[in-house]
């Protein structure tokens, strides 16, 4: 556990936002399953990132680092492990739900475990869908998980909306089997700017998925085809520094990609929303820079967003009214119950929000006061309250600050190199 304490400021200068954590997980499964080496960079070793390292070389592949260039020498197709193979997940919720039909796929015996709130999330999606497909699934609730048996092709129903990632994993394990397959939504899709970063990495290591009404048909007897790329910066922690913006902040993010399929790169308009004047350079990075009076109060539909939803609510928190987000009741079940963690970081500093049954009301008010935030050991509530710090009129201390590990480590080392005033943490 570790206390972060924070005093009011401001941040200015250039930052890059680290490579997207959605794109590197991808993007390793995908090298890992390609005959040959592929060439990944850049690669930060957050929590996340190094759970699905270590479960693609507990399956055979050969994973080496030097800098932010991560080489991987896919599994060779004839591998497996004997008996049944362990793998933790840390508390990544995309490295389980990706690998546990891909290790399926290849017929793989496991036992999935995972730490934090990991064993907690739900599984219930695959526990409904493996077993008629070949695989028996072994759990007393959540993790641990064993699997035991090979995955076959066929229809696969699943909803769409408890959590796009079981869809990712299905994407990610068809093409390796024998047989075509198909899988059909029963409920709307929510993240969809997810399952289009699966598709667009998919086809970029050869990999082809055809979409049809409700539901995507998917080949087998596919091959992986090993690829030299590059990780594209992550637009759910830009969102963090147009915060900032939104505090008094002048910053400028470099790095993005304005034509990214990532569904958080929806970040930039709601900033714009709330006020933040946003200037695009040429040279394609953007200056963001604070709103001319107070932050705009503005109703925001989550469903494609879960992962903006903390930092815009603290940011609504200070607008000049009302704002309701809507269609969040995925937050629930993430590293934290996220709507009553963001509700809660919000009071603590002296704001005023309440949660609904899908989502949070967020009463505006002038200033934060300053106070004690639990972290709630999710990295998503403690750099929404350090964004939140800037605007405050006393000191902010955050627990359980280490959280930020599970995405981004450099960050309070980035927020004090952009001037910010963080101390009591190991800077990582
Ligand atoms: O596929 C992904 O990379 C992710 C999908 C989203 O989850 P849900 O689809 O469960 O909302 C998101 O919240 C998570 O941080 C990353
Ligand atoms: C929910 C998240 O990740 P995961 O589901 O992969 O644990 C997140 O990064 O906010």
């Amino acid at each position: 556990m570790s206390t972060a304490v924070l005093s009011p400021g401001r941040l200015s200068g250039d930052i890059k936002p680290p490579p997207s954590k959605s794109a590197a997980h991808r993007a390793i499964l995908c090298a890992a399953l390609a005959g040959g080496e592929s060439v990944l960079s850049p690669v930060a070793l957050s929590d996340d990132i190094k759970a699905t390292i270590g479960v693609a070389e507990a399956l055979g592949a050969s994973i080496r680092l030097c800098g932010e260039v991560l080489t991987v020498s896919g599994i060779h197709p004839d591998h497996r492990e004997g008996g049944t193979l362990a793998l933790p997940c840390g508390e990544s919720g995309s490295t389980l739900r990706f690998f546990i039909p891909v290790a399926a796929a290849l017929g793989q015996n496991a036992v999935f475990t995972g730490e934090g709130k990991l064993p907690a999330r739900p599984i219930g999606v695959y526990l409904d869908c493996l077993p008629e497909a070949g695989v028996a699934c072994r759990t007393k609730g959540g993790l641990p998980l064993a699997i035991d048996g090979q995955l076959a092709s066929g229809v696969f129903s699943l909803p769409g909306d408890v959590s796009s990632q079981f869809i990712t994993g299905l994407l990610f394990a068809l093409p390796l089997l024998c047989g075509d397959s198909e899988i059909r939504l029963t409920t709307p899709l929510q993240s969809a700017g997810y399952i289009d970063l699966t598709l667009q990495i998919l086809s970029e290591f050869g990999v082809a998925v055809e979409p049809i009404p409700g539901g995507w048909r998917v080949k087998g007897g596919q091959r992986y085809r090993a690829k030299t790329c590059t990780v594209e910066s992550d637009w759910s922690q830009a969102a963090f520094f147009l915060a900032g913006a939104a505090f008094g902040s002048d910053l400028t993010l470099t790095g993005l990609r304005f034509d990214s399929v990532q569904g958080d790169k929806a970040a930039l308009p709601l900033f714009e929303g709330f006020g933040v004047r946003v200037e695009k350079r040429v040279d394609g990075s953007l200056r963001c820079t604070p709103p001319s009076g107070r932050i705009r109060a503005q109703d925001i539909d989550a469903a494609q967003i879960p992962d903006l939803v903390p930092i815009l609510a603290v940011t609504a928190a200070l607008a000049d009214g009302d704002s309701r987000i809507y269609n969040a009741q995925r937050l629930r079940i993430k590293e934290s119950d996220r709507l009553k963690t963001t509700a809660a970081l919000i009071q603590a500093l002296g704001g005023h929000c309440e949660e609904t049954q899908d989502g949070l009301l967020v009463h505006g008010v002038k200033c934060f006061t300053g106070g004690t935030v639990d972290g709630a050991n999710d990295h998503r509530i403690v750099m929404a309250a350090a964004m939140a710090a800037l605007a405050a009129q006393g000191e902010v201390t955050i627990r359980d600050a280490q959280a930020i590990n599970k995405s981004y480590p450099s960050f309070f080392y980035e927020y004090n190199r952009l001037g910010g005033h963080v101390h009591g943490i190991h800077l990582g």
